[in-house]
């Protein structure tokens, strides 16, 4: 773990903070050379891209009542940031599919679909970097500005997840990101139906 000085700021004392992926046991071979395979079409991280801290973006812990995250924390630009840019990386424990009951990431708020074919995903509930902190953009703005795309690693040779500011013209709507605003993505709407029937569940529960 990197030392107390080169942790982004606000970062939480008692997490992990992660500079490169951590590869869950739960991955078999099929899954590595998955994961080792450029697929065609993906852009690279690009080469000039510092490990560690991104001074791009601040973790900020929000404190706006009219927020639907206040008390938790989002990630927020430090620069003006112009459509198409990389932003970082999504880090966390990669990991596949898991025949677990329970499963240990169907619970976690932190996990991101990398691959679909052998079910990997990427969770940073436990350990990761900055991106853990990027909100979804409803009830906080009309729509998102930035987008997680995958990414190909050049020096490690793997696959991973980078956040990226909406290119121009991607809904016409990529406008960048100005210094200063909440970087804002689109959870999808599968994260926010799972979340209602568990939701529903555990109040039907309490009322049987
Ligand atoms: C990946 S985390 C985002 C970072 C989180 N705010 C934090 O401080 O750790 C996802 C969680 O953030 C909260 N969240 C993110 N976007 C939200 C939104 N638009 N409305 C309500 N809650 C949101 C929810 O609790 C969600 O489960």
């Amino acid at each position: 773990m990197p030392l107390k000085d080169t942790l982004p700021k606000n970062w939480p004392p008692n997490l992990p903070y992660l500079t490169t992926p951590s590869y869950s046991r739960s991955l078999i071979p099929t899954n590595l050379s998955a994961l080792r395979t450029k697929p065609q079409d993906i852009a690279d991280i690009p080469p000039n891209t510092p490990r560690g801290p991104c001074n791009l973006v601040k973790i900020t812990p929000i404190a706006t009542p009219t927020h639907p995250a206040n008390g938790q924390s989002g990630l927020f630009a430090t620069k003006d940031l112009k459509p198409g840019t990389f932003i970082l990386r999504y880090i966390g424990e990669v990991h596949a599919s898991s025949d677990l009951d329970p499963d240990p990431h169907s619970e976690s708020n932190y996990d991101l679909s990398l691959e679909r074919e052998h079910g990997i995903g990427i969770d940073a509930d436990k350990k990761g970097n900055e991106a853990r902190f990027i909100n979804d953009y409803r009830g906080v703005a009309e729509r998102p500005n930035a987008e997680f795309k995958e990414v190909w690693d050049e020096k490690r040779k793997e696959r991973g997840m980078g956040v990226w500011v909406l290119p121009e013209g991607k809904s016409g709507k990529g406008k960048g990101i100005r210094k200063g605003e909440e970087i804002l993505v689109s959870y999808g709407r599968g994260f926010w139906g799972a979340r209602k029937n568990t939701e529903g569940a555990r109040d039907r529960d309490r009322c049987r």
